[in-house]
């Protein structure tokens, strides 16, 4: 539960068993994450034009890193569920969440060639890095574990934003991450680690051998979200 500056308590949405277990094996990561300074300049609008845009033109070239990610997710995959599962969230990536970034920087003037040509930040090449390293040489859980903060880190954000009366400033940026697509896009991404968890290491997963690694995997991705926001406000 979270309380806002208006004192409404907002639940934070459920999205999967185990990626519960994750997020509760590492809260204060999470909480750097999730409640970060740039996070709450797009709630009450104070964070500035300039560091968004870094922020956008960062981001576009890091979810063009994590579609191929998800796409390694496809060829990791077990099975034609976990396949279409990772498939959609690879067409949603390039066909939703990217027109954001395409939108709001055409509206500010930068095309979309000048974004695809944006030279990375290390920050960016770590985090990308780390989660395609992940699946290189680890297997479809390992992927999924550095895959998740992403995923539902954004959603709890949008969601949490949205309830809490932003300002108008950055409304399209939290919108898209309230939206019923992107939470509904979040409940399935849960709904397969839950599946494929189980699938691979039975009922009382936190009882084997991989379970920490997996812990490890999700806060080495969380620890570079908040690594991520922080080279976004430095602009
Ligand atoms: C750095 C980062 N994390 C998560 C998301 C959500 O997809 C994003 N767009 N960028």
């Amino acid at each position: 539960m979270n309380e806002t500056s208006h004192g409404t308590v907002i639940s934070t949405p459920c999205y999967g068993h185990y990626f519960d277990q994750w997020r509760a094996a590492c809260t204060v990561p999470w909480q750097a994450y999730t409640q970060h300074d740039f996070v709450t300049g797009l709630a009450d609008g104070r964070l500035p034009r300039a560091a968004f845009l870094h922020y956008l033109r960062q981001d576009y070239i890091f979810l063009t890193h994590f579609s191929r990610a998800w796409a390694l997710a496809i060829v990791k995959s077990d099975n034609l569920e976990e396949m279409k599962a990772a498939s959609a969230t690879v067409h949603a990536l390039i066909h939703d969440e990217m027109q954001l970034h395409v939108r709001i920087c055409a509206a500010e003037g930068i095309s979309e060639q000048e974004l695809s040509t944006t030279r990375e930040a290390p920050q960016n090449i770590a985090y990308t890095r780390y989660v395609l390293e992940a699946g290189y040489s680890g297997d479809f859980l390992d992927l999924l574990a550095a895959l998740a903060p992403c995923v539902m880190g954004y959603g709890e954000i949008g969601a949490r934003l949205a309830a809490s009366k932003p300002a108008a400033d950055y409304g399209d940026w939290i919108n898209t991450y309230a939206s019923d697509e992107y939470q509904a896009l979040c409940r399935d991404v849960g709904l397969l680690i839950d599946n494929a968890i189980t699938t691979q290491l039975g009922t009382t997963a936190e009882a084997t051998p991989r379970w920490h690694a997996l812990c490890d995997r999700f806060r080495t991705a969380t620890e570079l979200e908040v690594a991520f926001w922080q080279m976004g406000l430095k602009g």
